[in-house]
Formats: structure tokens, C-alpha cells, sequence
């Protein structure tokens, strides 16, 4: 069964806590967080002080997805604040074992992060390290973006890669465009974390939302 992570960028921000209670009632596993900077991505989103105070506003997990240059140098701070999983980009970081490994050590799942137009050779090496490897369906900087169709071969290679390495337990991670018609073909491809900003916060009933993803 997929793993549900709601994004709360698609969420209304004059009412973050009440669409966070509201998604985990609705059957939500995870609270997906895009810290944007700017710089890394186009858009600016939220810091950790924003992940401190919705922190108290549920149990579910907070899956951190860093979309942000040098992320050594705020992990720690999102750490503090309550990040239960942390996802950096390959692209963002010059020594990724290093950042991985920083992550790891702090007692928390690291993930990696690939935009579409990456190869993921790049974390070929680190496999031993990584909770999950995200495969990015659209350009990340924005919600309600179109799912880009040549993710799913990638994402077949990479379950490829990761039978063939006996490391099938690592999370794949879907996150762009996924609605109720691209998470069948996504899952079909491999993915079992869905992420989902659009297709589930600005839906009426979420409940149903996240059941037609799942
Ligand atoms: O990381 C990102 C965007 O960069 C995502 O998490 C989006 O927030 C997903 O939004 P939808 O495409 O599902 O609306
Ligand atoms: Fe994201």
C-alpha cells in the first residue's frame, strides 16, 4: 500500500494548522514540507520556524523536502524543529555523502532528491545510506505543475537498480503532478511514496482525495 504525503505548499497558509488536522484525519501518512530558497528553485517558502509551530498540530511524520543551496548549513535547525526525515537534493550538495551522513547521524532517515533532467548514477554508491530516493516528476519550485512522462522510465530503472542490489526496502518517492490518474502509473513504475500538494489540498473532500491516490 503507497504512502500518502500530503504537500502543504497546495495548503491555505492563513489556515496551516486546520488543513494539516484536516488532511490527517483524512488518512494522510506523512506531512511533506518544500523548503524553497530562492536560489536553488525559484520560490520561497518556509523555514524552520514554520516547521517548529505546526509541529504540536499533528503526530504524523514531517517528511522535509529541501529544495535549497548548502542544506548543511540548516539541517540542524530543522532538526530542532521537528523534521522526522529530511530529503536533500544530489544537485544541491557538492559533498552529498557528507550531508547524507550528517543526516544519518542526527538519528534520522536521509533522503536524495533528483530533478528530472538527472541521472540517478549519482547515489549508485551511497545506497547503504539512503531511507529514500525521490524522483522528481515536475521541476521542483512550484505546485500544480504537469507531470513530466519521462519520469516513469527512470523509475523503473531505478527499481531496476535497486532489485538488482538487493535494496528494494529504500523508499521511491514520487513528487510532481501526481493526481488520481498519474499515481496508477507511477506505482505501476515502481514509486511507493506518493507526494501530493494540488490533487489532495484543494480538493473538497480529502478524504477521497487520498483514497483515489492510494
Ligand atoms: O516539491 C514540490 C514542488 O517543487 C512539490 O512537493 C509540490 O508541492 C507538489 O505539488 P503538486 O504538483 O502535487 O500540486
Ligand atoms: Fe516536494
Amino acid at each position: 500500500m503507497s504512502i500518502i504525503a500530503p504537500s502543504i505548499l497546495s495548503a491555505n497558509f492563513a489556515a496551516l494548522a486546520d488543513d494539516i488536522k484536516d488532511v490527517e484525519r483524512a488518512g494522510a501518512d506523512w506531512i511533506h514540507i518544500d523548503v524553497m530558497d530562492g536560489h536553488f528553485v525559484p520560490n520561497l517558502t518556509f523555514g524552520a520556524p514554520v516547521v517548529q509551530a505546526i509541529r504540536p498540530v499533528t503526530k504524523l511524520p514531517f517528511d522535509v523536502h529541501l529544495m535549497i543551496e548548502r542544506p548543511e548549513q540548516l539541517i540542524p535547525s530543522f532538526i530542532k524543529a521537528g523534521a522526522d526525515r529530511i530529503t536533500v537534493h544530489a544537485e544541491a550538495c557538492t559533498h552529498l555523502h557528507r550531508v547524507v551522513h550528517m543526516i544519518k547521524e542526527a538519528g534520522l532517515p536521509a533522503g536524495v532528491a533528483f530533478n528530472p533532467a538527472t541521472p540517478i548514477a549519482a547515489v549508485e554508491n551511497l545506497l547503504d545510506d539512503l531511507d529514500l530516493i525521490l524522483i522528481m516528476t515536475v521541476n521542483p519550485g512550484f505546485g500544480g505543475q504537469q507531470f513530466i512522462p519521462q519520469s516513469l522510465p527512470k523509475l523503473r530503472q531505478l527499481r531496476t537498480m535497486l532489485a538488482e542490489r538487493g535494496m528494494s526496502h529504500i523508499h521511491i518517492q514520487v513528487d510532481g503532478g501526481i493526481n488520481a490518474q498519474t499515481s496508477v502509473l507511477v506505482r505501476e513504475a515502481g514509486a511507493d511514496v506518493l507526494v501530493a500538494g494540488n490533487a489532495v489540498f484543494l480538493e473538497q473532500d480529502r478524504a477521497a482525495a487520498i483514497a483515489s491516490l492510494r
